[in-house]
């Protein structure tokens, strides 16, 4: 194993980079053959061997087959690393003679984290795939009910297998006699739905706005999403006060609040034209068709007639709309846990969820440490780690991660669950459907290959 030459002796950082790439595409690579890395030192020179070893007889031809795979691989992977075949002997063990090179490579303490079969024994009754390790592959793995309450986080980019694990996920906790909605922001499940009830445009549960517990809750909601400033939230709680009192939420009774309210400065009045300005799409022609004028809220009967339900948010088209009526609708379903003790316990899968699970949102960072009390699980789903509240890598106790390829969302996941580097180093390797799993019924994360749902 040699560093080509015209790389700066210096500088063998890039080889290294390399040799880590190329090893742990050879760990995850399913073979018969082991390998291992040898170092020879001598003086002040040290020169390097890949081995690959197998204990057979007559499989000369299979391990040169396996070197040629991994010679391919190294000029993809690793440019810069040249792999010479060196002919073994009966007594030793071959090491290239050539030092003329780089003095190549570190001497490597990698140990990739596959369970043994001493560890298999977990408990679990929600069955999500099975372990990677060759000869454990055929064991399931999973995770327990109990611990669904403690809320789930499942991470990886686009087409890493997200939504397939999310439904693997949904439609056994529905078979367990959960209520199962799903909060569908591209409107990718509806397709495959089968014992799920879709809601989508004019079957979407109208909100009134004015009809939840907290003032606050609605304004700090508001404001998240309409970007606010200060004064303009505290004229919406004033606003939203004195609106109570009449009969219904419509353009015309915010119009006439908003004009009662006394603006003895032109930045005052600046104040209420903005207010009014980013409050308007809630009474255009869409807005409408998701929020009521005078109705209650009620979620109970539809909960009551089905279990499984999946709202297609892709329906409605203005963005800040629907991050309006996702969270309300959360606020919605979690009120009634909170309130009232239920028959049936609840999971809210969040779909896309940075989209309105940001970090500067009170209601969303209060719900995930409260909601759990009650009955409610959150599995929140999403392409983006570093733009969700830090509040949920803290409260999602259970861990599935994709494939992930951004340094930052990288160095975000594993800081919140202290993931040894051989596990960082393979996090943007994973092919979709792999994920690294971590949970309170199993010792140590793990990697393991997700079962494929074709409908819910
Ligand atoms: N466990 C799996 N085994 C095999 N293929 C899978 C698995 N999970 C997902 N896939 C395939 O990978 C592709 C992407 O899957 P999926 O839509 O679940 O990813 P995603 O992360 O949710 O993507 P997006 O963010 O775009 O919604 C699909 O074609 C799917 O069939």
């Amino acid at each position: 194993m040699l560093g080509k030459q015209e790389l700066d002796t210096q500088n063998n950082s890039i080889l290294q980079r390399e040799l880590d790439n190329l090893l742990d595409t050879l760990a995850r690579h399913s073979s018969e053959i082991d390998y291992t890395i040898i170092t020879y030192v001598h003086k002040r020179r040290k020169t390097s061997a890949l081995v690959l070893f197998k204990k057979c007889d007559n499989c000369e031809e299979e391990i040169l087959e396996e070197y040629k795979t991994i010679q391919e691989l190294a000029t993809s992977i690793a440019p810069h690393i040249v792999l010479q075949l060196v002919k073994p002997t009966k007594d030793l063990i071959p090491m290239p003679n050539s030092f003329g090179n780089i003095a190549y490579a570190r001497v490597f303490d990698r140990v990739y984290d596959s369970p043994k079969s001493e560890d298999n024994n977990i408990d679990f009754d929600i069955e999500l795939g099975t372990l990677t390790t060759p000869e454990l592959s055929s064991v399931p793995v999973g995770i327990r009910t109990s611990d669904v309450f403690r809320h789930i986080g499942i991470f990886g980019t686009t087409g890493s297998g997200k939504s397939n694990t999310a439904s693997i996920i949904a439609s056994q906790l529905l078979e367990k006699g959960f209520n199962v909605v799903i909060l569908d922001w591209h409107g990718e499940y509806i397709e495959r739905s089968k014992n799920f009830k879709v809601l989508s445009n004019d079957s979407l549960v109208k909100l009134n706005i004015l009809k939840f517990n907290s003032i606050d809750d609605t304004v700090e909601i508001l404001s998240d999403v309409l970007q606010l400033t200060d004064p303009q939230r505290f004229m919406l709680y004033i606003l939203l006060m004195k609106l109570k009192k009449y009969p219904s939420f419509n353009l015309k009774s915010f119009i006439s609040v908003l004009s009662q309210i006394e603006s003895t400065s032109n930045w005052s009045k600046e104040v209420k034209m903005a207010l009014a300005r980013k409050m308007y799409p809630i009474f255009t022609a869409e807005g409408k068709k998701i929020f009521a004028s005078s109705d209650s809220n009620d979620i109970t009967t539809l909960l009551q007639s089905y279990h499984g339900i999946i709202v297609n948010l892709s329906s409605i088209k203005n963005i800040k709309l629907r991050k309006i009526y996702s969270l309300f609708l959360i606020k919605l379903i979690t009120d009634l846990y909170m309130d009232n003790k239920q028959a049936m316990p609840i999971i809210l899968i969040i779909e896309e969820a940075h989209n309105y699970f940001s970090t500067d949102n009170d209601f969303t960072n209060k719900l995930i440490s409260e909601v759990r009390k009650f009955g409610v699980g959150l599995c929140i789903v999403t392409q983006s780690p570093s733009s969700i509240s830090p509040e949920v890598m803290k409260n999602t106790n259970i861990k599935i991660i994709h494939s992930i390829k951004s340094d930052l969302d990288k160095h975000i996941i594993s800081d919140s669950m202290s993931l040894s580097s051989n596990l960082v180093n393979i996090m943007d390797k994973l092919d979709p459907g792999d994920a690294i799993l971590s949970a309170p019924n199993i010792k140590q994360p793990i990697i393991i290959k997700i079962n494929k749902i074709n409908y819910i």
